[in-house]
């Protein structure tokens, strides 16, 4: 079972991507997105085989946004693909079975497209406004994505689904009784004072039935 939380890094520089993907690790997060837009391609892969070390060291799963080849150079543990990126059958020829490919969707339809590309999991949003990501498609909020989780049920369809987009703990109980697997958030544990605490409530609630 993929992990219910996961850190979307942050950072202008690779020293500050690196100080926040360790604090959300030494924290207790045990995914990371290395997501760095304005990395050249040196710095990605500079970060990426630091990333891989640390991700190694505290047993945490480790993909990286948009970039295939980097990860395959790196062998990280997958991707996440959005519609502006590789397509995600193109990505699984090269990466194989045993890579997580994460997809993004706005829509149902872009759920349905998904699950014909057999991604590993959907990150389903924005859920609310955030500054993180520039170009926002649409918010969604929690009533759409009530009845996106129950189409998906309705047609089987049993990919695990992360809320994305402003994300804070207050929201989750909320996304877990519509079907939402787990979050993957950004700014929420960038910087924060108090991450450890933070990490600890959040997994206490995503996991409160396991
Ligand atoms: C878990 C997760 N969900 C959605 C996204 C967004 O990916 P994408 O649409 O490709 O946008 P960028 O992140 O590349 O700006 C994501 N990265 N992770
Ligand atoms: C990377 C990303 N993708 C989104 C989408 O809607 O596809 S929202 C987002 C940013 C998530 O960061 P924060 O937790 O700081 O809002
Ligand atoms: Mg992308």
């Amino acid at each position: 079972m993929f992990s219910k939380l996961q850190y979307i890094s942050q950072g202008n520089t690779v020293e500050q991507q690196l100080y926040n993907i360790h604090q959300a690790l030494d924290n207790g997060c045990d995914w990371i997105q290395m997501r760095f837009k304005n990395g050249n391609s040196n710095e990605l892969f500079t970060l990426a085989e630091a990333v891989k070390i640390l991700c190694n060291e505290y047993l945490a799963t480790f993909i990286i946004n948009d970039k295939v080849d980097l990860a395959i150079q790196i062998n990280a543990d997958g991707v996440h693909l959005g519609a502006n990126d590789m397509k995600i059958g193109e990505a699984r020829n090269l990466l194989g079975n045993h890579k997580i490919i994460g997809g993004t969707a706005n829509t149902f339809e872009d759920i349905i497209h998904l699950s014909k590309e057999k991604c590993d999991y959907i990150g389903l949003g924005p859920y609310k406004f955030t500054t993180t990501k520039t170009k926002l498609s649409p918010i969604i909020g929690l009533e759409k994505y009530k009845r996106i989780l129950s189409k998906m049920q309705e047609q089987n369809i049993q990919i695990p689904v992360y809320a994305i987009g402003g994300i804070e703990a207050n929201d989750i109980d909320n996304l877990l009784k519509i079907g939402i697997h787990g979050i993957a958030v950004s700014k929420l544990l960038t910087n924060n004072p108090f991450t450890k605490e933070l990490i600890i409530q959040l997994n206490e609630k995503l996991y409160v039935n396991f």
